[in-house]
């Protein structure tokens, strides 16, 4: 099977004033295309560390993180930029939802910032609102819609421009446990249409059952890897 991202020794540490934390010991990990992957352990064991470095977002201490066949170390800042904007789409614990802008245009960020055109990426960026069942909202400000809707908006942000790889920092944490599932529900249904490989952190155990493995996390390690809920 092809690995879309391939973790090799990553580690990582964070220096404060008072203390060193060693946040990631040696992570090995592959993530298969078009998998959902979730990644689940105690708080503080290094999730949202490893998933960001995933989206090159952060830079490991040591180690390589290879993404669509490409390594991130051997990436100049630049070509880093380039190809997150075009192959990443990451959705934030608290949404992340621009409040000054409208639901279509907070969408069309992934596209304008990938140097589309406006009214193109407009009208794109309507689409993928459309399928993510907010069609008749496309006009409202972020804070007129309901967190689960919210969430929506910003799954349609994450994926309007066709990233190959989703990466989820606790998508279902502020939702209550139905629309959790829903947004879960779509998540899931958007990883078989457009084939993207999702790797989502959470702490939502009934969630689990959407994924097709669980990487298990503790103290920087990744120590366990079952499949779908086992
Ligand atoms: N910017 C930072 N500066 C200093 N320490 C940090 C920083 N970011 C993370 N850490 C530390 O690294 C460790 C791993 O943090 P991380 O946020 O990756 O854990 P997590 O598993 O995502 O936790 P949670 O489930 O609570 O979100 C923790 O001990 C945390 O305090």
């Amino acid at each position: 099977m092809t690995s879309a991202i391939t973790c090799s020794n990553i580690t990582k540490s964070f220096k404060t004033k008072e203390v060193e934390t060693l946040a990631l010991r040696g992570i090995e990990l592959d993530v298969i295309k078009g998998e959902f992957l979730m990644l689940v352990g105690p708080s503080g064991c290094g999730k949202t560390t490893l998933i960001s470095i995933m989206a090159g977002i952060l830079h490991q201490d040591a180690g390589n993180c290879t993404v669509q066949g490409q390594c991130y170390n051997q990436m100049t800042h630049n070509e880093l930029l380039d190809f997150r904007a075009k192959n990443v789409g990451f959705i934030f614990q608290s949404f992340n939802l621009i409040p000054t802008l409208s639901v279509v245009e907070n969408v069309a960020i992934p596209l304008i910032i990938n140097r589309i055109e406006r009214h193109d990426a407009i009208k794109q960026a309507a689409q993928m609102v459309e399928k993510v069942g907010l069609g008749d909202r496309l006009d409202s400000a972020p804070n007129q819609l309901s967190g689960g809707q919210q969430q929506r908006i910003a799954i349609a942000r994450a994926l309007v421009h066709n990233p190959s790889i989703l990466i989820c920092d606790e998508p279902t944490s502020s939702l209550d446990h139905s629309t959790g599932v829903k947004i879960l529900e779509l998540m899931r249904s958007i990883n078989k249409d457009m084939k993207t490989t999702c790797v989502v952190v959470t702490h939502d155990a009934r969630i689990y059952q959407y994924a097709d493995r669980i990487a298990h996390m503790d103290d920087g390690m990744i120590t366990d890897i079952t499949h779908n809920g086992a």
